[in-house]
């Protein structure tokens, strides 16, 4: 009971702090005829209904190169207020419309996604962000007057903001307070898989920033790269810094490509293949190559496949900062179509899949996946890791992995595949090879991470992993 509690408090005390999860900028740019800020904020609506109304994710609109034409005409300082403002919304989406249903009335009418999107965007701001609240509330006010579907509701608009403004403090107490939750399938489902304690627990870790995690391209260099970075040294060899909102570029050690950016969960997938030095490795979706990269810095020689080019590209482009493009050779196909002449030692497959272990980073996920998704990438994942076994060669190893939190894609697809009739046998992941996360070993020896895991005592802004699935098979002699 006591336990409980204490978990329940911990689990309010991580929600109060996720109160002010970014510090945005307060200034506004000056988007020619309109209102300053006014261009940020009607971006953020649009974006915020896309992401919601038509599944597009935040990361596809906000990328730099090939975002969402309006991202794109925000200068840099903009972009980062909107980013911010939307990371927020997601992430606390059910909260907010909460928080909205308590001051009207009735509700809004059937279709208004437009109406409720301003006030979602407003509500953010003014609930969790360093924006002067004045400014959000003109703002989410001249937005309804200037568009002509949200011009009669303008005057709600008003009350509804300018009434969260006074009721701020009253409302933050009350969502700290409640457990926390996402959209409606991914909590339920949550619950279902890992009970309501641990789902809360998740779903708390889904309310704040993740930390900054780094994998050193020469092991035997991760203390200097530490201290250079001023991060910490994980047990299992990650570097992390507890603020992930820096520029990564600016870092010491970036220009000479002693590091790069991979949550700590994300590395461990390739940790468990052991010495790779000499051997042939084959990287099956591999881009854009965090994997790629430790199996070329372990010494490996790779070939990384992948069927997108465009992110093929990417993998390239980090490889050759980093120094590793010499140990590894691309190649853009689908795994389906791939032929090699020869098989491989050590075969990865770091599968597509719903992304629900990346919450932390990415909150548009439990509002644009559906189990329906989750159902189809686990039947392809099944499919791929049937495939991906003949390349493995006698005696090789192959491992699954992707960042599922649901076992329908993990744990579920190598129970199938290790009881078929292929030649392949487990090879139970040992608690030496990733101290520190022994914890995550499953009874049959796979790897199974959450956000909730790592969690440290009074450590509260370290604590935490995505979501990551691996299993090793090895291939008999
Ligand atoms: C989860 S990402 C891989 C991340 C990567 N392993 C890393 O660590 O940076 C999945 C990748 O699978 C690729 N992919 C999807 N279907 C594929 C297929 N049939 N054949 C090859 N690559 C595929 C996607 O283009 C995507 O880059």
């Amino acid at each position: 009971m006591n336990d409980q509690k204490s978990k329940r408090d911990e689990v309010r005390a991580r929600n109060k702090k996720a109160r002010a999860p970014h510090q945005a900028e307060t200034k506004y740019s000056d988007d020619g005829a309109n209102k300053p800020g006014l261009a940020t904020r009607r971006t953020a609506h649009r974006l915020l209904g896309a992401i919601i109304e038509t599944n597009t994710s935040f990361d596809a609109l906000t990328d730099d190169a090939h975002g969402h034409p309006h991202y794109l005409a925000l200068d840099r300082r903009d972009r980062a207020l909107l980013r911010a403002i939307l990371m927020v919304a997601l992430r606390f989406r059910a909260e907010l419309s909460d928080v909205l249903d308590s001051f009207i009335d009735k509700p809004l009418p059937a279709g208004a996604t437009a109406l409720q999107t301003v006030l979602h965007v407003a509500l953010a701001q003014i609930l969790f962000l360093d924006v002067p609240d004045h400014s959000a509330v003109d703002l989410a006010v001249e937005s309804a007057n200037r568009d002509p579907r949200l011009k009669r509701f303008a005057s709600l608009v008003n009350a509804v903001t300018r009434r969260a403004v006074r009721s701020k403090q009253k409302v933050l107490d009350k969502i700290a307070q409640a457990i926390p939750r996402s959209s409606p399938w991914f909590s339920e489902r949550l619950i279902e898989i890992y009970g309501a304690e641990k789902a809360a627990e998740i779903e708390a870790m889904h309310r704040i920033e993740a930390p900054l995690d780094f994998t050193v391209k020469n092991t035997g260099e991760a203390e200097k790269w530490a201290e250079a970075l001023e991060a910490e040294l994980l047990p299992f060899g990650t570097l992390r810094r507890p603020h992930g909102d820096a520029d990564i570029t600016q870092l010491a050690g970036f220009d000479e490509g002693a590091w790069w950016v991979q949550d700590a969960a994300a590395a461990l997938p390739a940790k468990l293949f052991g010495d790779l030095n000499g051997k042939r490795a084959l990287d099956l979706c591999a881009a854009p190559g965090g994997k790629t990269a430790q199996l070329a810095a372990a010494g490996a020689k790779v070939t990384a496949l992948d069927m997108s080019a465009n992110r093929l590209k990417r993998l390239d482009e980090n490889l050759a900062r980093l120094g590793l493009n010499e140990n590894c050779q691309t190649v853009v196909s689908s795994l389906f179509d791939f032929a090699p002449e020869e098989l491989f030692d050590a075969v990865l497959l770091d599968a597509p899949c719903s992304s629900t272990g990346t919450v932390r980073r990415h909150p548009d996920v439990p509002w644009t996946k559906t189990p329906e998704d989750i159902a189809k990438l686990a039947e392809l994942q099944a499919r791929m890791l049937t495939k991906a076994a003949q390349f493995v060669a006698l005696d090789g190893v192959l491992i699954f992995s992707n960042c599922s939190l649901d076992p329908l894609e993990g744990e579920d697809v190598a129970r199938v595949f290790a009881d078929a009739d292929n030649g392949f046998d487990v090879v139970p992941v040992v608690a030496a090879a990733i101290t520190g996360l022994e914890t995550c070993l499953t009874p049959e020896g796979f790897v199974r991470t959450t956000p909730a895991d790592f969690n440290r005592e009074g450590n509260f802004d370290g604590s935490g992993l995505d979501g990551f699935f691996a299993a090793v098979f090895k291939r008999r002699g």
